[in-house]
């Protein structure tokens, strides 16, 4: 069973490496949806939606609301920003009975990054 909760942060980045609108700065509302794959416990529950906000919200958006992102991660693409959640949330989220399994981040509504560890 997939149990996901939505998350909102915004962050400002300019991608170096790119040639093109994006290397200069500018920002994103971003849309991150965080998925936990498991079976249900005793409670009825694979992961309790108010743990899994406390999680996300100590680990991730903490660190990237309203950030300047090229301070934490290197070139902050969608792509390497959902590596790095992905590896903040990973170890947080491995329980007996479920695991992380997939971050989907949207950039825009239109510009979507699933991640699944690979
Ligand atoms: N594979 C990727 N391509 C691009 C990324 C990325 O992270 N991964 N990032 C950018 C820019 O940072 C940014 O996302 C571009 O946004 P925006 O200009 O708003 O995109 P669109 O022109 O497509 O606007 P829509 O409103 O979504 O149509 C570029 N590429
Ligand atoms: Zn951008």
């Amino acid at each position: 069973m997939l149990v996901k909760r939505v998350f909102n942060f915004a962050a400002a980045h300019n991608l170096i490496k790119y040639h093109g609108k994006c290397e200069s700065l500018h920002g994103h509302n971003y849309r991150l949806e965080v998925t936990v794959k498991g079976t249900t416990n005793d409670e009825g529950m694979v992961i309790d939606f108010l743990e899994l906000k406390k999680i996300v919200k100590e680990e991730v958006l903490n660190i990237l609301d309203h950030s300047y992102l090229n301070d934490i991660i290197e070139q902050p693409t969608a792509e390497n920003i959902s590596m790095w959640i992905w590896n903040k949330l990973e170890k947080k989220l491995k329980r007996k009975n479920c695991n992380l399994y997939e971050i989907a981040l949207y950039e825009t509504e239109n510009n979507i990054v699933y991640y699944r560890g690979e």
